[in-house]
């Protein structure tokens, strides 16, 4: 297996030897020291509009799964907080670990979650996605931890959708789904610039990370882990673990905090 990954020979310690911007001045993710973060009075609160009918499919691709949506309209989109103009939401996607005490790529200080939700929006100043990934101000998403408390009712329907995407590659279509609902009550939020915490690492993104937590229960956390990061018919390896670890500041703002 060449391609990167989380593993001893793939993993975030060797991704700088074919993305050298792995150690680039603004990349993601951070440790956010919650009393260093400073308010910036320009900040806009959120506001996310996210329409049910936009929900395309869901897919195993090796390092996570993920939601895609239609973005071919402003039916899904994120405005205000610390971005101008209009993000559009192309798909959302998790981090996890093998056990309850790490997960997250973000952490808060020092504090790790057990996993990390991530909704993936790009700048419709640009054509399409892939003509923003790599623009300074292409992307943003929003980072939302999951904490161990109870069962999640919102996250079900994506976990029942697991077993149909055990392995990398296999999708299936995944409709009607309203994203609203794995938002938590507030939208407080701490933001930086970054970059894409996978390869290729693209400095391209306004990290938009909330406070609140949502919850998940050790038994739904237990559903993550059942993916497969292999292809059908190759030696099982369970999909844990896929989170990249804080990475310097090199001179970032730690964080502004929302008015
Ligand atoms: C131009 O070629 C490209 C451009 C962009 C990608 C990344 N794909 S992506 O945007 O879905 C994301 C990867 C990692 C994400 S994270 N963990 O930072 O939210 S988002 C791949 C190929
Ligand atoms: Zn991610």
């Amino acid at each position: 297996s060449h391609g990167w990954g989380y593993g001893a020979s793939n993993g975030p310690d060797r991704w700088a030897e074919d993305y050298p911007i792995a150690n680039g001045p603004r990349q993601s993710p951070i440790n956010i020291v919650s009393k260093e973060a400073q308010y910036d009075p320009s900040l806009k609160r959120l506001k996310l509009q996210y329409d049910p009918s936009n929900a395309k499919g869901i897919l195993n691709n090796g390092h996570s799964f993920q939601v895609d949506f239609v973005d071919d309209t402003d039916s899904s989109t994120l405005t205000g907080g610390p971005i101008s103009g209009t993000y559009r939401l192309k798909q959302f996607h998790f981090h996890w670990g093998a056990s309850d005490e790490r997960g997250s790529e973000h952490t808060v200080n020092g504090v790790r979650f057990p996993c990390e939700l991530h909704l993936v929006h790009w700048n419709t100043k640009y054509p399409s996605f892939g003509e923003a990934a790599d623009k300074p101000d292409g992307l943003a998403v929003i980072g939302i931890f999951l904490k161990i408390v109870a069962a999640n009712p919102r996250l079900q329907k994506v976990l029942d959708a697991l077993d149909s995407i055990k392995t990398k590659g296999k999708q299936t279509t995944f409709s009607n789904f309203d994203v609203k609902t794995l938002l938590p009550s507030s939208l407080d939020y701490w933001t930086y610039d970054g970059s894409l915490t996978t390869p290729p690492l693209l400095e391209s993104v306004t990290w938009i990370v909330l406070r609140e937590p949502i919850s998940v229960s050790p038994a739904q956390m237990a559903k993550f882990r059942s993916l497969l990061f292999n292809g059908e018919g190759e030696a099982a390896c369970c999909m844990v673990d896929n989170f990249r670890p804080p990475q310097l500041l090199k001179g970032r703002k730690n964080c502004t905090l929302p008015v």
